[in-house]
C-alpha cells in the first residue's frame, strides 16, 4: 500500500476511443471504406486526472480496465503522464471501456460506448484505495462508472475531510439527492444543469438561476460551465453568484474542454486551498481555453510548461 499523499485522486472511468473518419456514416448492414483511423485515450475520469497531472498535481487514478491490449496501453498512458497506477485494477471479466466512433465529412458522428470494465469498479477497489483517499487533498468523481461507487467514494472522502468535486456527467435526471450533500463543488455543463433542474439553461441569467436551484440541494458550491461564455460560480458561503467570463480564442475542437476545466479546478483546489473559487474558475477557464485550440481530448490538454507563469 502506498504511503504517498496525493493532491488529486480520481475515482472514475477510462475509455479507449476508436475513431474512424469516413465520407458518411454506414447504414445497417453496410460496409464502407473510411479515410483515416486513430486510437485516443478518453473517459471523463481519466481525462480529468490527466489534466490535473499535467498542471503539476500529484495524482492517482482509481479505475478498472480489462486484461487486454487496451487496458495495458491505458496503464502506460497514465504512467507517461505521471499518474500513479497502484489503484488501476485489471479484470478478465470485461473488456476495457471503448467508444467506437465514426465521424463523417460533415463532422457528424455515431458512437457506441461499451463501458465494460468501468462498471466493475466497486467496493473492493475503493477499500484498497481508502488509506490513500483519506490522506488526499481532493477527490473527483463523475457518472461514467456505477453511480453507487461514485457516491461511496465521495462519502469516503468527506468523512476524511478531503475536498470533493463532483461532475454529474453524463447526467441522469433522477440523480440520488445524496450526491449533492456529498459534493463540496458540484460542477456541470449547461445541458446537465438543464436535465437536473428541469429548466432551460441557455444563457448566463438562466445559469445563475439553475445554480441557485442546485445549491439548495445541499452542495457547498455549484459551477455551471458555459462554453465560450466561461462559467457561473454559485457559493453557499455568502450566497454569491458570479459570472466568470473567459477570453475569446480560435476554436479548433471543443472535445474534452469540460474535463480539462475540471482537472484544472482539482489542481487549483489542491494547490491553493485558500484561493477564492471564482479565481480558480477563472484560471480553469484559461486552461480549458487552451484545450479548445487543438484537436482531440487528452492530446489537446496543456502542460504546466505551456502555460503562462501567472496561472501558478
Ligand atoms: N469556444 C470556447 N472558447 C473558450 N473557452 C471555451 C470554449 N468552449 C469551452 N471553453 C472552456 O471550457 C469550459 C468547459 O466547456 P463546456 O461548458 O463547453 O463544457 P462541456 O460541454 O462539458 O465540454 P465538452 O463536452 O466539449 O467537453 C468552459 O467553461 C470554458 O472555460
Ligand atoms: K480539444
Amino acid at each position: 500500500m502506498s504511503e504517498e499523499a496525493f493532491d488529486v485522486m480520481v475515482v472514475g472511468s477510462c475509455m479507449t476511443d476508436l475513431v474512424s473518419q469516413a465520407p458518411r456514416l454506414p447504414k445497417a448492414g453496410e460496409t464502407i471504406h473510411g479515410q483515416k483511423f486513430f486510437i485516443g485515450f478518453g473517459g471523463k475520469g481519466a481525462n480529468q486526472c490527466i489534466q490535473a497531472a499535467r498542471l503539476g498535481a500529484k495524482t492517482a487514478m482509481v479505475c478498472k480496465v480489462g486484461e487486454d491490449f487496451f487496458g495495458d496501453n491505458y496503464i502506460h498512458n497514465f504512467k507517461d503522464n505521471g499518474v500513479h497506477t497502484d489503484f488501476v485494477g485489471q479484470t478478465s471479466d470485461a473488456a476495457t471501456g471503448t467508444a467506437s466512433i465514426v465521424v463523417n465529412d460533415a463532422g457528424e458522428n455515431a458512437i457506441v460506448i461499451v463501458a465494460g470494465a468501468n462498471m466493475l469498479l466497486g467496493v473492493e477497489e475503493l477499500q484498497g484505495a481508502r488509506p490513500a483517499v483519506s490522506r488526499a487533498k481532493v477527490l473527483v468523481c463523475q457518472l461514467e462508472i456505477c453511480p453507487q461507487t461514485s457516491l461511496r467514494a465521495l462519502r469516503m472522502a468527506q468523512e476524511n475531510k478531503v475536498k470533493t468535486i463532483f461532475n454529474p456527467a453524463p447526467a441522469i435526471a433522477d440523480l440520488d439527492a445524496e450526491f449533492y450533500r456529498a459534493s463540496d463543488v458540484f460542477c456541470c455543463n449547461e445541458s446537465e444543469a438543464e436535465l437536473l433542474t428541469g429548466s432551460s439553461v441557455a444563457n448566463v441569467e438562466e445559469a445563475h438561476q439553475a445554480g441557485q436551484q442546485l445549491l439548495k440541494r445541499g452542495c457547498g458550491s455549484v459551477i455551471i460551465t458555459l462554453g465560450p461564455q466561461g462559467c457561473v460560480v454559485v457559493k453557499a458561503q455568502g450566497l454569491t453568484s458570479t459570472h466568470v467570463q473567459t477570453t475569446a480564442c480560435a476554436t479548433v475542437d471543443t472535445t474534452g474542454a469540460g474535463d480539462s476545466f475540471i482537472g484544472a479546478l482539482a489542481f487549483y483546489t489542491a494547490h491553493y486551498p485558500t484561493m477564492p473559487l471564482e479565481e480558480m474558475a477563472s484560471r480553469a477557464n484559461r486552461v480549458a481555453a487552451v484545450s479548445v485550440q487543438a484537436v482531440g481530448t487528452q492530446s489537446s490538454y496543456p502542460f504546466r510548461r505551456d502555460l503562462p507563469a501567472e496561472l501558478f
